[in-house]
């Protein structure tokens, strides 16, 4: 169910689904993870996607990033349907920031993100003034700057994810995405980077969809949200989501209860 918002007028959609089905292919039936998933997002937007363990988080990134097929209905990106674009052009409209795969630890931080240009530099790979200006504002907004010359095996958690999200910005996709960006992250790091998506969101009117259990953040420092449940999805505004209580069926409540008041949970003695 999509709740209307109305500040959206004068605002580009970014990607939008139509009757999106996700799931899986096995030899003879098709396993649905969810169905009849109609969403828009809009420029500038962060995103937050909640949901509990194996509710279908990771496949409905993967079907919008078209790393899998959609079961049925479509995925447009920037009004072009997802299935029709090469590999290639894929990559300069969306970026993907998964902190489990990672190429080279032995890279630098430099390389690293310099590696966002890839989907525009020519066939050896020359970097050009552009490519050279959005490698160094990445690094800048993404404060970076001291950590350009280590080698990423050397980073911690947090840092390893500013320099991954970095990477994402000087790829310079009007849509990027981000699997459970703050895992392994203490809580004031969580903080941190959900604050830094919040920003460039807002400072460069990318579109910024991420998974999350860090649902109480995302409550307070997303746009919009997708909440993920064994009845289907509930997107809109956070406040609006939890007017209509889609955070109240998230879980069982026989060990924790959703306070409305404080946007969080709390569990039951
Ligand atoms: N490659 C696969 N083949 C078949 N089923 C899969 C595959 N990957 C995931 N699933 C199933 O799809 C469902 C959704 O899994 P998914 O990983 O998308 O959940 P999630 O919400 O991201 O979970 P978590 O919060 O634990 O990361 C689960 O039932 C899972 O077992």
């Amino acid at each position: 169910m999509e709740i209307a918002s109305a500040d959206t007028e004068n605002k580009n959609i970014v990607l939008q689904t139509e009757g999106l089905s996700i799931g899986y292919r096995h030899k003879n039936n098709l396993e649905v993870v969810a169905a009849d998933i109609n969403l828009k997002l809009y420029e500038g937007e962060l995103v937050g996607l909640v949901g509990a363990n194996g509710i279908g988080k990771s496949t409905l990134l993967r079907t919008l990033s078209k790393v899998q097929p959609a079961l049925r209905g479509d995925v447009f990106l920037s009004d072009k349907e997802i299935r029709t674009y090469k590999t290639s052009e894929l990559a300069s409209q969306l970026s993907i920031v998964l902190t489990e795969q990672i190429a080279s630890k032995n890279l630098t931080v430099q390389e690293l993100v310099a590696l966002g240009r890839q989907p525009y530099t020519n066939w050896v790979g020359k970097l050009l003034d552009e490519d050279i200006e959005k490698i160094q504002k990445a690094i800048e907004v993404t404060h970076i700057t001291k950590l350009v010359n280590k080698r990423c095996f050397e980073l911690s958690d947090g840092q390893l994810q500013k320099v991954l999200i970095a990477r994402a910005i000087a790829q310079d996709t009007p849509f990027i995405m981000l699997d459970e960006p703050t895992t392994h992250l203490d809580v004031y790091h969580k903080a941190y980077i959900l604050k830094l998506l919040k920003r460039l969101a807002f400072e460069t009117q990318k579109t910024i969809l991420f998974s999350t259990h860090e649902i109480d953040f995302a409550i307070q420092l997303c746009d919009k949200m997708i909440v993920m449940n064994t009845d289907g999805f509930e997107f809109g505004r956070p406040k609006e989501l939890i007017q209509c209580r889609a955070f109240s069926s998230l879980f069982p409540e026989d060990l924790i209860l959703f306070d409305p008041k404080t946007g969080s949970y709390k569990v039951r003695h």
